[in-house]
């Protein structure tokens, strides 16, 4: 049996300020071997560390492939009824929102949220014999409060613990959706109650975090 967390790492091409300022990269990346090693820039004599994942991808990789790799199976598995997480976590400007949102109006460019939205309802529309139920929620954690940016008047919500399902966010409002467009409505309604929007790209001091739920 496969494991059930697995971890991607992705490296990002340098900014215009990095290349700007001529930084040298520190990291190799070695797809064969799903091995990450890294250098110490200031002791060029110590021994650089390596470690392995269960995928790598380079600062050439592209959407899609990373989609295919990471994301498709877990989503497969979530429309065969498993539970599913897809998570990006790390620095602020390393890419997180880049992978997981991506330039939505640019097909090669679009991240993993929107190539999943495409694949769940090709799917659900290629099997007119099942049912399926989409629900989606959109919260966003920022200074420890959470917030639920589908709701007209997104305040502090409480994380709570059920039982037998575990940790819920009390009170989170969750639409039925039927369609990407329908999904894709949504993200814009919740992008837009975000405390620190998409539209400041450029300002790494603070951003919020937000999780995308889908079940
Ligand atoms: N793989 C990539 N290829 C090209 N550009 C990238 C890639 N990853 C990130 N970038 C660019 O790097 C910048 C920072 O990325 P992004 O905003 O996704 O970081 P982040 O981790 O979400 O940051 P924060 O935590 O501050 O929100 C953006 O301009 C983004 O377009």
């Amino acid at each position: 049996m496969s494991e059930s967390v697995k971890v991607a790492v992705r490296c990002r091409p340098f900014n215009e300020r990095e290349k700007r300022q001529n930084e040298i990269k520190i990291l190799d990346i070695d797809a064969s071997s799903c091995a990450v090693t890294i250098k110490n820039p200031k002791k060029q004599q110590e021994t650089p560390k390596t470690f392995t994942y269960d995928y790598v991808y380079d600062d050439n990789s592209k959407q899609i492939d990373v989609y295919n790799m990471t994301a498709r199976p877990i989503v497969d598995a979530v429309l065969e009824g498993y539970n599913g997480t897809i998570f990006a976590y790390g620095q602020t400007g390393t890419g997180k929102s880049f992978s997981m949102e991506g330039v939505r109006d640019v097909p090669e460019l679009r991240g993993i949220i929107p190539n999943s939205f495409s694949q769940i309802f090709s799917h659900i529309n290629a099997s007119p014999n099942k049912q399926f139920l989409v629900r989606a929620s959109y919260l966003e954690i920022y200074n420890e409060e959470v917030r639920d940016l589908l709701s007209k008047t997104p305040k502090g919500l409480e994380l709570k613990e059920h039982p037998e399902t575990g940790v819920y966010v009390k009170d989170l409002s969750n639409f039925v959706v039927k369609s990407i467009q329908e999904m894709e409505q949504l993200i814009n309604v919740g992008q837009k109650n975000r405390i620190v929007g998409a539209t400041n790209m450029n300002d790494h001091l603070s951003r919020s975090h937000n999780l995308h739920h889908n079940s």
